[in-house]
């Protein structure tokens, strides 16, 4: 039988570094939802989680929520899911720094700590390189600024063109597309 071909999100060889676009926001912008109803950062999503991301330095991001009683899977608990969500979008928000439209081909996570409703969990996301269109990436969750870890994931995400998100989305038009890449 033929091997698959391995989709392990550690990278199987050198990456390509990467590299900060020269119009990504500065170190410590505040940067806006990407799309209003989005169930992690939306600010119209009625239970989402309302996640904060703030650009950091090289091709880094940070971002933090508070878990709710919405975000439970077990009594009192966040849901692992829901923790994989903020993973996600912490990781898939390093787009705002490469300016390249990309989706999440796979993600690795690591549940270390159960992480109460109530707990502001602070997530941190960082670039490792490039290999073809496969981006690299890490990220680390913790229960306060400094607080002890949570989480760990790594991810692949994949370099999409714009049409990606009109070809099999709703509501977006290329020309809509186009504009968000000029002025996301
Ligand atoms: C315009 C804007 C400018 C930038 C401004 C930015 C502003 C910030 C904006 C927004 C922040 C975003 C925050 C949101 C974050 C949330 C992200 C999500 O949750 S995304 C939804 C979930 N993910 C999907 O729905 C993907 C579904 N899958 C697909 O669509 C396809 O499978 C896709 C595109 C991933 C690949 O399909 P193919 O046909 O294009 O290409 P093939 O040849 O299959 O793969 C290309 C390369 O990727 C690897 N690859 C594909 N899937 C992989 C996987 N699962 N694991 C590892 N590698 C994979 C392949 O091995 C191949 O590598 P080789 O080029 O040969 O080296």
């Amino acid at each position: 039988m033929i091997e698959p071909p391995t989709r392990s999100a550690t990278p199987q060889r050198e990456l390509e570094p990467p590299e900060r676009h020269p119009e990504a926001p500065a170190p410590g912008t505040v940067l806006p939802s990407h799309y209003e109803n989005c169930v992690a950062c939306g600010p119209s999503h009625p239970t989402g989680l309302r996640l904060v991301s703030t650009a950091g330095p090289e091709v880094s991001i940070s971002g933090e929520f508070t878990v709710t009683a919405d975000h439970q899977g077990a009594p009192g608990l966040a849901h692992g899911g829901v923790l994989a969500l903020a993973l996600d979008e912490t990781l898939g928000g390093l787009s705002w720094l490469l300016r390249r439209p990309m989706v999440t081909g796979r993600l690795e996570t690591d549940y270390i700590r159960p992480v109460p409703v109530g707990t502001t969990l602070f997530l941190t996301a960082r670039c490792l390189g490039f290999a073809g269109r496969r981006m690299y990436a890490k990220a680390v969750g913790r229960l306060g600024p400094e607080g002890s870890v949570a989480l760990r994931a790594s991810a692949v995400f994949v370099v999409v063109p714009p049409e990606h998100f009109v070809e099999h989305g709703t509501d977006m038009t290329t020309e809509q597309v186009h504009d968000y890449e000029v002025n996301p």
